[in-house]
């Protein structure tokens, strides 16, 4: 099935960003947003009545950043910060995170191929260049969360990253479908990563569709082989559903 057949006009879409709508790169700034991308989702949003959310990990600052002169709705830090679709950012609380950075500094500072990512309620420790430290790692982060409140650990692509035990791409899309233009709709949610799993599971359980792209064991009832053919299934949606609404 492709997202064009998944899709009527009332739909709800909600997509990550790395690994789903822009190719995993080897340094987070590094990505790159193929010409025709901003388009496209600009067009499937209008054809979805404004119905059309990204769900990331990232800040939504860089999402808007890398998806400009476009300001979709969104939820940021896996969902401790969400903008609805009428500008309103809403905040989950977070929790003291200095001792997980401390620890995270600490590593990166014996290993310049480690990287830490501080954001506005979650610190990311990320080991693509180092794929050797996986463990070291995952013991450190796992330890400084144990000794952190309120703070859960995520295990993503080639990162490590605690965040609020409160806040899930889940919940956010939840939130989502509380509110207009989502409400009453049903819902598809895209993703890649591990961290997209709770995301699949919420939009099935609200009788919508899961799309896991790339591979690996998901809880999602469909499936799209890479971030390369999602685009082009977007690009083709987008194009189709424009010429319906034409006609
Ligand atoms: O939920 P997402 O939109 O998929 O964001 C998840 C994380 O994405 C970024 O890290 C990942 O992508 C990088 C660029 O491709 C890659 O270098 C890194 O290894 C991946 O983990 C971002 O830096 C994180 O903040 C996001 O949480």
């Amino acid at each position: 099935m492709t997202l064009s057949d998944l899709l009527v006009p009332s739909s709800a879409l909600f997509l990550d960003f790395d690994g789903t709508l822009v190719d995993i790169a080897p340094e987070p700034e590094a990505v790159v947003v193929p010409a025709g991308l901003v388009a496209s989702l600009e067009a499937l949003g209008h054809y979805l009545g404004g119905a059309l959310a990204l769900i990331s990990g990232r800040p939504i600052e860089q999402i808007d950043a890398f998806l400009q002169p476009l300001c979709l709705p969104a939820a940021g830090v896996h969902g401790a910060e969400r903008r609805s679709a009428a500008g309103r950012l809403t905040l989950v609380m977070t929790h003291p995170l200095d001792h997980v950075q401390a620890v995270a500094v600490t590593l990166a500072a014996d290993d310049p191929r480690l990287r830490v990512e501080v954001k506005r309620g979650s610190i990311a420790l990320h080991f693509r260049q180092a794929p050797d430290l996986e463990t070291t790692c995952r013991d450190a982060m796992e330890a400084a969360v144990r000794e952190s409140p309120g703070v859960t650990l995520l295990a993503g692509k080639m990162v490590f990253e605690a965040k609020p035990g409160g806040a899930s791409k889940g919940h956010a899309i939840e939130a989502f479908m509380h509110e207009p233009p989502f409400v009453g709709r049903r819902p598809v949610f895209v993703g890649d990563d591990i961290t997209d799993e709770v995301g699949f599971a919420t939009v099935q359980r609200l009788q919508g569709i899961g799309v896991k792209v790339g591979e690996g064991t998901t809880v999602a009832w469909e499936r799209i082989a890479s971030p390369e053919h999602f685009r082009k299934q977007l690009q083709a949606a987008a194009a189709a559903k424009s010429r319906k609404a034409d006609a």
